[in-house]
Formats: C-alpha cells, structure tokens, sequence
C-alpha cells in the first residue's frame, strides 16, 4: 500500500513561489494499479520526483506499507528508495551492459552476493519473457523488449510499489497493450502496487483498477474506473468514455438525453425496454461501448419522441442505476 499524505512542493522561481504540488493526498491499497493523469504542467513529474525521494517535498508525507519514506536520515534514505521501483518513459539502459547485466545492477549497487545476483535475475528474465535475450545488448532489443528490461531492473530489489512514469507513452498500440498485460501479470503474480503516471486514456482504461486527475497540483477527480466512468457530471467520463466527435447536438425534434451505464445493465436491451414501456420512438443519435476488463461500459445519446414522457423515463432510467444527462438546445 502506498498512502500519499498532504503532499506540496513549492518551487521558488526568482521572486516567485511555483506551487508544483498543492496538498494532493491518495491511498492506493496493496495489489491495486492506480493511474494518475493530467495535462502537461499539472503537476505529474514533480509527484514522481517526490515519491521516488529524487526531490524532498516542502511538506506532507509518502509512507509503503505504513513505513514513511520522507524525513527519513540519509542512512535510511537508501533503503527507503529500494521499496519503489521506478519504471521510465525510455528504458533508460546501459547501452554496454547485456540484458541480464542491466537488470542485475541495482542488485550490485546495494552488495548483493554475486551467486544471489544470477538466480535473481534469472528468476526476473523468466518473469518478464525474456531469458532467451539474457546475453543480448540493448541496441539488439526492440523497443517492448527494452520496457521489459526496465521493468525487471525496477523490480530487482523486491520493492513493494512499481512506479511507472509514462510506461508505453513510445511504444506503439500493439507493444502498449502487451507491456500493460504484463505489467497486470506482475501485479497478479507479485501482489505488488502499481502507480502508472500517464497522460493517455487508453492506458487507464487497459490497465488500472482507479484513477486519480491531477490539476494544478491538486487531485480533483478520484475512483474506482466504474465509478469516475458513469459519472456524468465528472471530467474522467467524457475522456475515458468519449461519444463519437461527430456526435449530434439537439435538434428540436425531440427531447435528448446523455446516458451513462455500466455491468448488468450493459447488457440489458435499455433502448427497446424504453421503447416498450413508455410506447416511444429511441433514436439511437451515437454513443461508444467499451470492454474494460471483464465490465461492459455504454455510453449513448438517444433522442425520444417529440411528445414522450420525458420525467418518467429520466425516473425510470435514474432507479436502474443508469446516469442520465439531459441535454439542452444550445
Ligand atoms: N525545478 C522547478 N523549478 C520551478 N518550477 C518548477 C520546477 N519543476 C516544475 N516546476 C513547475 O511546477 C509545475 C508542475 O510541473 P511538472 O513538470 O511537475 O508538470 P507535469 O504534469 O509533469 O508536466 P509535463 O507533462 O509537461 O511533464 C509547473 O508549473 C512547472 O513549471
């Protein structure tokens, strides 16, 4: 578990104060995979900083597993630091060192026997698919295969959260997907927790159990992925659930509603169920519908009949858990 407390940094810039991070708090449970997204600025790289003790916060506190890793002496600074492991945009390798040499070398920077070294890392080559590229350099591997290499090296001192800064933000869509499914895998096999700082919805939507918005420093949106998904007054939910962008607005010719739905009710035919019970015409205007995980999430803008009964069905959809927005002229 990570528990992020009250957490600022304020950077002085001439005769200014930058508030970087501005009092931003989060717990994310052991096991769990949390992403954390925002515009450029908002704040995303300073947290990394923070949490990977690179950069010491004006206050607040980071604490893994209940053991704070701030305001700690140097002494214990060094072990504190083992119990993240971060994963970065680019691998960042040594170009002269070998797969397994790369993923040994923090296990070398803290003195680990030299015998413990090579059943590690042969244990992290197998974990990660790789053992049959233990020999190659990284100028031979292709850009997953570099990920895969940094992931490992990230988890060579059994830390307790992986920390992953814009993880496939240069991959490509296939190798995203693939290095996300292992990184699902790790956290199923290892129960580790997961913090992904991304600035890309699909990888949310792929990887993560919750998600945090970070903005000007400040979390102002934060759930579990059904939660921030289906709430229709949230930002989460049109960038993780968007409707087409040639969606239509309204148009006059009948009442239009948002409706935001997710699990069971995916599945229920809710448009002919209208149709039936309140003896309306639903027009279908656009809407998306998504597989996250094993849940189905919709979310659809239908337009009713000029004359339909539009309070009862708002009523009816609101008490079958089913977010409605309804939409205006503009
Ligand atoms: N060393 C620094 N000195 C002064 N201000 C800084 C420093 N580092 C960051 N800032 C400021 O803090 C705020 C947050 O920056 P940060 O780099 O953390 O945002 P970000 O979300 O990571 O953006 P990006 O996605 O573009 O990297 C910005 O206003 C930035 O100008």
């Amino acid at each position: 578990m990570i528990t992020i407390s009250d957490l600022r940094k304020v950077y002085r810039q001439g005769n200014n104060d930058v508030v970087a991070l501005d009092g931003v708090s989060l717990e994310v449970p052991t096991g769990k995979i949390h992403g954390i997204v925002g515009h450029s600025g908002a704040g995303k790289s300073t947290l990394v900083r923070c949490l990977t003790l690179l950069d010491q916060p004006t206050s607040g506190t980071v604490a893994v597993n209940g053991k704070e890793l701030t305001n700690v002496s140097d002494d214990e600074l060094r072990n504190a630091r083992r119990r993240i492991g971060m994963v970065f945009q680019h691998a960042n390798l040594f170009d002269s060192r070998t797969t397994e040499q790369n993923i040994a070398y923090p296990l070398e920077l803290v003195g680990t026997p030299k015998k413990d070294v090579a059943k590690k890392v042969s244990e992290l080559l197998e974990l990660v698919g790789l053992t049959q590229f233990a020999k190659g350099y990284p100028s031979q591997l292709s850009g997953g295969q570099r990920q895969r290499v940094g992931i490992a090296r990230a988890l060579a001192t059994d830390p307790d959260v992986l920390l992953c800064d814009e993880p496939t933000s240069a991959l490509d869509p296939q190798t995203t997907n693939e290095i996300l499914e292992l990184v699902k895998e790790l956290r199923n096999r290892l129960n580790i927790t997961v913090l992904i700082i991304t600035h890309e919805m699909h990888v949310v939507k792929q990887a993560c159990d919750s998600v945090s918005l970070l903005e000007a420093g400040k979390i102002v949106e934060h759930g579990d992925i059904e939660a921030v998904i289906t709430n229709p007054s949230g930002r989460l939910a049109s960038t993780l659930l968007p409707l087409p962008g040639d969606a239509p607005q309204v148009d006059g010719a009948g009442p239009v509603v948002d409706l935001l739905y997710t699990g069971d009710q995916a599945t229920e035919p809710v448009i002919s169920g209208i149709a039936r019970k309140f003896n309306t015409d639903v027009n279908v205007l656009a809407g998306s519908v998504e597989h996250l995980g094993d849940q189905q999430f919709a979310h659809l803008r239908v337009q009713f009949a000029p004359d339909a009964d539009l309070g009862a069905i708002v009523e009816y959809l609101k008490s079958a858990g089913i977010a409605v927005t309804v939409k205006e002229a503009k």
